[in-house]
């Protein structure tokens, strides 16, 4: 925008200099007010419940403020009760009115819980505007909440007042209401901004409802996983992402995702399947003890589905190796490497034999070649995904919150890492003969990512292509590791031909002195900057903290899967004026679990940093441009 226009507009919206002088005094306001806290998760895969579980925790920051807030006043059980009151409103209310004989013994927990939750909105509210503080709470009982919350009660006849206005509530029945209300606001208030550092979709059941829940949230930013990019892939019109989702879907039994979320038909696959396979054990899926078994015909259908869209995977990508040699994956196509009678296979000049091999489709002569049924069912696929109205309205949200990394408050998110030599030289993917390495990568594959998905027609361009390379690519910051060795993983029983070599990125990170060097390639050079990742497992006994606390993994643990690596459930970080803490969760069980026994997963609580002074919003991006705006305003009154 021009000076003049900028100008213009703010004339037009503050007309006088009382109007300019009112602003500017508020903004300065602002600038001193402590720095809101943001909160970091990642690798939900899927996983609603706990993710959702985390969101309405805060994590952990709720039972925190109470603690706070009411240590030696409540007894921990009754804080742990106000706590899962303010996570599940509904729902506790329901159990907890039960307990109540008495109309007049209920009528006190109305009275006396009402107090509790207007003291802690208020102690959680007063980092903020009361403007901003309005804007979080339910329209129908902005005028009482803020009656209640910022009444002088000292006086007796505003004790009068004020005890009215909540008998009222409760014999207008409202009671239950206003307490939901409530709750939901001081979840909101807790945490003011969420940033979800990759990996919403796969392996678990739920992904759509994941997007559903973020896109109702009020301040969200998203950096896209590996996994994401497989269905920002597949509405972009990538068959080879197409595959390779439905493949991770058949093998961890979540079909329904693609069928019953988003409305995209398999009969066609399933036909396919049934006509060419038979029952592998290789390809049995993975199950959830939690969901209900999968009868014996539906894993037998799952099972033959399985293999039939590995096979197409496979197929699909020693097409694009040959159509990319840019992208250096030659060694990555295997059905070449199978000998005539696809008993044994190849590998760097070693052979080994194939188990439970299913390459009845596979052409000895031209091994990349799909039947003409194969291509029918991957086209009408394709065109599912892409015209999937569902998920075409989470991907553009994914569009519009997303990215492939992302600078704020002078930490870096990136999901999988920033690739390197093993002499920690950026390390790059050469297109059309100029290298992209450092950020320049991250930018070309982000551009490249809008363009494809932009035009949805085209399915195998550079850009589509690079969708593809951005999931399993050598050089791929999502991925993060030198190949992805599916193949060996389902054919091969020899467990070394399984390893995937990590970036060297994932030992310097160890190092302050290469965090630093990464953080100044997307210009951080503030030395309180921090890389934040996702994407890898923290195992049992290894921390999340590295690099002298610059650099944090933060991978959520939400898959159910992955728990037994772990330990635990997973890392999320939390980032207020007071510095970085990070939060430990232990695995989720169930939703009905969590709310009939108060069975949080918090458990321990990490100071990473603490700031010597509180934070403020003037050391924020928000605050830089809230300065800015004070400058303009300033140089406009000068003018008047
Ligand atoms: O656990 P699974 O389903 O076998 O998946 C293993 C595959 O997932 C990957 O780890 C990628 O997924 P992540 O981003 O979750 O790590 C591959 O490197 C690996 O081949
Ligand atoms: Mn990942």
């Amino acid at each position: 925008m021009t000076q003049e226009l900028t100008k213009k507009l703010l004339q037009e919206k503050f007309p006088t200099r009382e109007a300019i002088t009112t602003e500017i005094i508020n903004l300065q306001a602002i600038l001193n007010l402590p720095k809101s806290t943001e909160a970091f998760m990642s690798d939900i895969h899927g996983e609603f419940a706990a993710f959702d579980h985390v969101l309405r925790n805060a994590s952990g920051n709720i039972k925190i403020k109470i603690e706070d807030l009411f240590n030696g006043r409540l007894t921990s059980k009754n804080q742990q009760e106000l706590a899962f009151l303010v996570y599940y409103p509904s729902q506790r209310l329901k159990i907890i009115k039960k307990n109540f004989a008495q109309a007049e013994d209920l009528r006190q927990w109305y009275l006396d819980t009402f107090a509790q939750l207007l003291e802690l909105l208020k102690y959680c509210s007063t980092k903020y505007t009361r403007s901003k503080v309005r804007k979080a709470l339910a329209p129908e009982f902005v005028y009482i909440t803020e009656e209640l919350l910022y009444g002088d009660f000292a006086s007796t006849d505003k004790q009068n007042y004020y005890a009215q206005i909540t008998t009222d509530i409760i014999n207008l029945k409202s009671a239950d209401q206003f307490i939901i209300a409530l709750c939901h606001t001081i979840q909101r208030l807790v945490v003011d901004h969420l940033h979800v550092v990759g990996d919403i979709y796969d392996r678990g059941p739920h992904p759509d409802k994941i997007m559903d829940r973020l896109m109702k949230h009020h301040s969200v930013d998203l950096q896209w996983g590996n996994h994401d990019i497989l269905w920002l892939g597949a509405a972009a019109g990538s068959p080879l992402c197409v595959a390779n989702l439905l493949r991770i879907c058949a093998r961890y039994n979540n079909l329904a995702i693609v069928e019953d979320a988003y409305g995209i038909n398999l009969r066609h696959l399933s036909l396919l399947a049934e006509k060419y396979y038979q029952d592998n054990p290789c390809f049995a899926p993975k199950l959830n003890p939690q969901e209900p078994k999968p009868s014996n015909a539906e894993l037998s259908q799952i099972n033959k589905i399985h293999q039939a869209i590995a096979i197409i995977q496979f197929k699909l990508e020693g097409q694009a190796i040959d159509r990319r040699p840019e992208f250096k994956m030659q060694d990555r196509k295997m059905l070449e490497k199978l000998d005539k009678h696809q008993q044994k296979i190849t590998l760097n000049g070693q052979s080994y034999p194939i188990v439970h091999g299913c390459f009845q489709t596979v052409d000895y002569q031209h091994p990349y070649q799909l039947l003409p049924q194969e291509q029918t069912v991957i086209t009408q696929l394709t065109q599912a995904f892409v015209h999937s109205d569902k998920l075409r309205r989470h991907m553009d949200f994914f569009m519009q919150k997303g990215s492939m990394y992302l600078v704020y408050n002078n930490n870096l998110l990136v999901h999988g890492c920033v690739p390197v030599d093993e002499q920690g030289n950026f390390e790059g993917l050469t297109i059309n003969h100029h290298l992209y390495c450092g950020k320049e990568l991250f930018d070309l594959l982000e551009d490249n990512l809008r363009s494809s998905y932009a035009d949805s027609h085209q399915s195998t361009d550079l850009a589509t292509d690079l969708l593809w390379y951005l999931w399993t690519g050598p050089v791929s910051p999502l991925f993060g590791k030198r190949a992805m060795t599916t193949f060996e993983r389902y054919f091969i029983a020899d467990a070394n031909t399984h390893f995937e070599k990590p970036n060297s990125y994932y030992q310097l990170r160890h190092q302050s002195q290469f965090i630093t060097k990464v953080l100044h390639e997307f210009g951080i050079t503030d030395k309180t900057g921090h890389l934040i990742n996702g994407h890898t497992p923290v195992k049992k006994g290894h921390s999340p903290i590295m690099a002298d606390g610059k650099m944090l993994v933060i991978d959520g643990g939400f898959a159910e899967a992955y728990h037994q690596t772990t330990g635990i459930g997973g890392y999320t970080l939390l980032y207020n004026s007071y510095g970085l803490q990070l939060v430990t969760h232990q695995p989720f069980t169930t939703r009905e679990q969590a709310i009939k026994q108060l069975s949080d997963i918090v458990s321990t609580k990490r100071v990473v940093e603490q700031e010597v002074a509180r934070k403020t919003v003037a050391e924020t991006d928000i605050g830089k441009q809230l300065k800015q705006q004070i400058q303009q305003l300033e140089e406009l009154l000068a003018t008047e």
